[in-house]
């Protein structure tokens, strides 16, 4: 078992560098399969676990996705096979992507239903709602989702419940070759539906309005293969700001997009943090008088829910009582528990988590419930006394490449190590 070993109270100074967004790549990568011709090439592909989930999902349907370090090669002109099975959606939800892009291009798509998982329950009612006011007939059984239609998708005009990312995402690439246009509402307007829609406008595709709540697409016959490169990734690069920060360093982050992270720029200058904007890199400068804050998680452009784990780390150092509260997901605070076991004072009240400040935190052992409270615990142990001693890297992998060697370079004390000791299952147990 892999663990990671963080030896606390070194100051972070110099250069890091983020990669290719995750959350871009993903649905990138699905809508790579609507193209009926032609190669695609990907440039700035992070290699992460679920790169390499998404690649298997692809080459199971018979799409050649060839990675060489940092680029990925697509080829999707064949006879694709139109079913997701379970093990794929199981390691990975963003594998429902494909249902979109499968169901616009063969009229099918059988996509086992993605489960809930620590954050959340994460219904795709939305993508299916869509899908259906697009003429697609929709049946949920026996673990999968099922969606037929026997003319092509028909353009339809969609509002949303709730600005969801996955479901804007389908629909986006289901209208891109339907027939008309159509119209969503109430749509997610983070940056990484604005590179999809890039990329679905380089294969030849009509997208218009990626960024506010109105996208509209006029569907097109075909979509081709091309090259692109995926934008870099602002949680990546918030999740350094943070790391920066809170060890009172001075590092600069390269690939932090500074309008990407408006949010988390505002709330860490309001707790005193220095921060130098850049075209494509900002500075953090650390303070010791760092002031409590209020954050509540927002579809973007409000505060994301995925730097709700890291920020809540800066806050045990401020002087003062900070409320966090979590609107997106209903289940996003299983890191809180681990923060209290190193003597952070943090307590949840309903959706609010109240966190007390400051806290010398304390080395321990513990155990990452998601891929961003991975990267909070490793966070906290930047500037815990003593060790701290991070399992459960299966979460970290899906999302951050090369964390460790990245933050060593900043010069933080830490070490992944390859554990094989047999623990006595007596004390395990307690
Ligand atoms: C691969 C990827 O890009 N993942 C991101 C994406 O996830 P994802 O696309 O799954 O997140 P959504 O925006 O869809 O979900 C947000 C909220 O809407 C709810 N919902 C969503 C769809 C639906 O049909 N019905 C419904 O009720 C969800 O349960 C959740 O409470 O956006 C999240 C919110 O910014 C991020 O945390 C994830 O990192
Ligand atoms: C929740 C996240 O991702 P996913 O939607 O892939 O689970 C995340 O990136 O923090």
């Amino acid at each position: 078992m892999d663990k990671i070993i963080v030896n606390g109270g070194n100051r972070l100074t110099g250069t890091v560098k983020v990669e290719g967004a995750k959350n871009a790549v993903l649905p990138v990568i699905t809508a790579s399969i609507m193209a009926s011709k032609g190669q695609t090439t990907l440039h700035d592909v992070p290699t992460l676990a679920d790169v390499d989930t998404i690649s298997e999902v692809l080459r199971f349907m018979n799409v050649d996705a060839e990675r060489d370090g940092r680029h990925l090669y697509i080829n999707a002109e064949y006879d694709l096979k139109t079913v997701t099975p379970f093990e794929y959606v199981r390691k990975m939800r963003a594998s429902v992507l494909v249902l979109g892009p499968l169901l616009a291009r063969y009229g099918h798509a059988k996509v086992a239903m993605p489960g809930g998982c620590a954050i959340g329950s994460r219904p795709i009612d939305q993508h299916l709602k869509g899908l259906e006011a697009m003429g697609a007939k929709v049946e949920v059984g026996n673990g999968y989702v099922e969606a037929f239609t026997t003319n092509r998708l028909q353009g339809a005009r969609i509002y949303l419940d709730f600005p969801s990312v996955g479901a804007t995402e389908n629909l986006m690439m289901a209208a891109a070759l339907a027939d008309g246009t159509t119209i969503i509402e109430n749509c997610a307007r983070e940056p990484e539906i604005v590179d999809l829609a890039n990329f679905i406008n380089k294969m030849g595709g009509k997208v218009i309005g990626a960024g506010t709540e109105t996208i509209k697409i006029e569907g097109v016959d075909e979509l081709t293969g091309v090259t692109h490169r995926i934008i870099p990734d602002r949680i990546e690069a918030g999740t350094f700001m943070v790391a920066g920060a809170i060890t009172n360093g001075d590092i600069t982050v390269e690939g932090a997009i500074p309008a990407h992270l408006r949010s988390l720029i505002a709330k860490m200058k309001e707790m005193g943090v220095q921060i130098e904007e850049f075209d494509e890199s900002v500075r953090v400068i650390g303070t010791d008088l760092l002031k409590p804050i209020d954050i509540k998680t927002m579809p973007y452009p409000g505060f994301p829910t995925d730097l709700q784990a890291q920020l809540m780390t800066l806050t045990m150092r401020a002087h003062g009582t900070s409320v966090i509260t979590e609107t997106v997901f209903e289940n996003r605070f299983m890191h809180v528990e681990e923060f209290r076991r190193m003597s952070g004072k943090a307590k949840i009240e309903g959706r609010s988590a109240i966190v007390k400040g400051p806290t010398q935190l304390q080395g321990a052992e513990v155990s990452a419930t998601d891929l961003r409270a991975a990267a909070s615990l490793i966070i906290a142990g930047l500037i815990a006394d003593g060790h701290t001693t991070v399992t459960e890297l299966n979460h970290l992998d899906r999302g951050y490449v090369e964390f460790v060697e990245k933050l060593q370079g900043l010069g933080a004390d830490i070490e992944r190590i390859n554990d094989t000791t047999v623990v006595d299952p007596m004390v395990q147990s307690n």
